[in-house]
């Protein structure tokens, strides 16, 4: 009898291998090793007693992962082979490790890669075993933002398959190819200068608040969190105009639109982690019917539906939603455009929130550590906003956007903090080098390294200093084309760019003219965010606001 632990493998029972199982029973019952043959009952089996068994498996495991060893060194291999530096890295996890660390901003990793590895020019990197191309150079990266764009005409897709994931696959950043060349094309005229026009007295009374609660505040405190205040900002903004919905987060801090979005935002261990499971194996969420994007996604379809149902009851505003909204009242005689559907509509709404409002407010938090820290330069802003009001009798649209001044200081911070270090394309179609002899393949991802660019000496003389004059006109002629490039550049940069700025403006040249800001003693630096996100400064920015005149 067999115990039921032993593995009874059903072999043939052909006389001459009968025969040969035989011979290898009796050589291997000889050596006590464990295996035996039964041959009772006229049948053949082989037998694998269990310590046995888990040598076996021990051996296979040993040899897969030897073939899976060998294939990753092949795999990493293939800068090496082509002369192309990189950065050290670790077998089969290659640079990932390094680049999604929370220990350490994302930029420290493309900066040793930037300045010791050749990517100022170009480098190699992994993600894991892939080979990727860190880029660097203003003149390649001309030819891929602007001149060989059907190159490069992708970013990486995160495109997840459970049904709660549609909405976030139907955003303008996700989509790639021609989806998103149309979907583009439909969304350009929204940041039109006569639509941020249009837009601009949301934003001025959402600044007028955010100036009187900030005020309002500092009778109370000896010091302000600005970055909290400024998320609030560009929070009730983006909801006014890309939701429709007044949610008020500066007056209540419980609002639940705040609350929702607050989670959204919330990168945690568990989520990092997912998306990192997602990039290697994205198979995995399809067999398993996993959700990448968080519950929350559902209110803002929600709130995104019902509001497209007010809006087809008549109620205008003028802003995103409506715009939107104008391509399905379109008859195609009238347009090239194609109609949206709703869940696409919905789709670029929660887009807005999640592109827009951290990268504003970091923004804006960012410009207001630095006048407080250089004190001549907020005299200048100020001074030249008085000016402006004293012409117009107020801020308004034109006026703020040619302010030369306040253009600088922003671009400055921009360029010291840009709230995205790095960004991406993929490959679309085989592209060669420009001298050298490595050809890029279809598929390939290429990074980036923004804040490289903007933090080298070459470029940017004393790249640490807040120096506004930099962007003046009469400076600007110095600056180098590709090695500012906050917002991105070429036909796929950040579409909002115009509506970005308009916000920052206004809300900043408001908060001048009311207060006069200083660092809060004990918070004299800034505390950057590690990990892959959005630059941001952790622990708030903590300013004195000392009000200028009667609110
Ligand atoms: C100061 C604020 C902002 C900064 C620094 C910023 C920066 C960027 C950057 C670097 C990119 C990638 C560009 C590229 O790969 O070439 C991008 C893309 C994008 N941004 Fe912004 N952004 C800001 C504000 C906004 C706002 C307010 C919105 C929406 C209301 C927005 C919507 C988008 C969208 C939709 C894309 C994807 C464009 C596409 O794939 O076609 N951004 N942004």
């Amino acid at each position: 009898m067999l115990s039921r632990s032993e593995f009874i493998f059903k072999c043939i029972s052909q006389e001459d291998k009968l025969e040969r199982a035989r011979q290898f029973n009796q050589l291997l019952s000889r050596q006590r090793s464990g295996w035996g043959l039964n041959s009772s009952r006229g049948c053949n089996y082989i037998i694998f007693k269990p310590f046995t068994m888990i040598g076996v498996t021990l051996a296979l495991l040993a040899l897969l992962l030897t073939i899976f060893w060998f294939y990753a060194k092949r795999k990493q291999s293939y800068w090496a082979a082509r002369g192309v530096k990189t950065p050290p890295f670790y077998p089969i996890l290659g640079h990932t490790p390094r680049i999604m660390s929370n220990k350490a901003g994302r930029w420290v990793f493309d900066d040793e890669a930037y300045s010791k590895y050749g990517g100022s020019n170009f480098c190699g990197i992994y993600e894991m075993m892939n080979p990727a191309l860190l880029v660097g150079n203003p003149e390649i990266l001309r030819q891929i933002f602007v001149k060989d764009f059907d190159h490069f005409v992708d970013r990486r897709s995160f495109k997840a398959p459970h049904k709660n994931d549609e909405i976030v696959n139907k955003m303008l950043s996700v989509e790639n190819g021609d989806v998103w060349k149309n979907l583009r094309a439909i969304m350009t005229p929204t940041f039109t200068s006569g639509k941020m026009r249009n837009m601009f007295p949301l934003v001025c009374a959402k600044a007028d608040a955010l100036v009187s609660f900030s005020l309002q505040e500092a009778t109370k405190k000896p010091y302000v969190d600005m970055k909290m205040n400024f998320g609030r900002f560009t929070m009730d903004t983006i909801a006014s105009c890309a939701f429709g919905i007044e949610c008020n987060s500066l007056l209540d801090e419980n609002a639940i639109f705040t609350k929702k979005a607050e989670a959204f935002f919330d990168i945690s261990g568990m989520r990092m982690f997912k998306f990192a499971v997602f990039g290697i194996v994205p198979s995995l969420f399809k067999w398993l019917n996993i959700q990448l994007n968080p519950d929350e996604i559902l209110f803002f379809k929600e709130v995104a539906e019902e509001t497209l149902s007010a809006r087809r009851a008549g109620e205008k505003r003028g802003d995103f939603l409506d715009l939107l909204l104008e391509t399905q009242a379109l008859d195609e005689s009238e347009s090239s455009k194609i109609a949206l559907d709703d869940i696409t509509i919905i789709g670029q709404s929660v887009l807005f929130l999640v592109a827009g409002f951290d990268t504003t407010a970091s923004t804006l938090a960012f410009t207001s550590y630095l006048l407080a820290k250089h004190h001549e330069e907020q005299e200048r802003l100020r001074k030249e906003i008085q000016d402006i009001i004293r012409e117009h009798g107020e801020i308004n649209y034109q006026s703020i956007m040619e302010a030369k001044f306040l253009d600088s200081c922003i671009m400055e911070t921009l360029r010291m903090y840009p709230p995205l270090t790095t960004t991406e394309r993929v490959c679309t179609r085989d592209f060669k080098l420009p001298n050298s002899d490595i050809t890029v393949p279809r598929g390939m991802i290429v990074q980036i390294p923004i804040w490289c660019l903007h933090h080298d000496e070459q470029y940017w003389p004393e790249p640490y200093v807040y120096r506004p004059d930099r962007f003046m006109p009469e400076n600007k002629a110095c600056i180098r084309n590709y090695t500012h490039l906050p917002f991105g550049a070429g036909p796929r940069n950040c579409i909002a760019m115009r509506f970005a700025l308009m916000e920052a403006k206004v809300a900043l040249a408001k908060m001048i003219i009311a207060a006069d800001i200083s660092l809060a003693p004990g918070h004299e630096d800034v505390k950057l965010s590690t990990g892959p996100g959005i630059l941001r400064a952790v622990g708030g920015v903590n300013l004195v606001l000392s009000p200028l005149r009667e609110e």
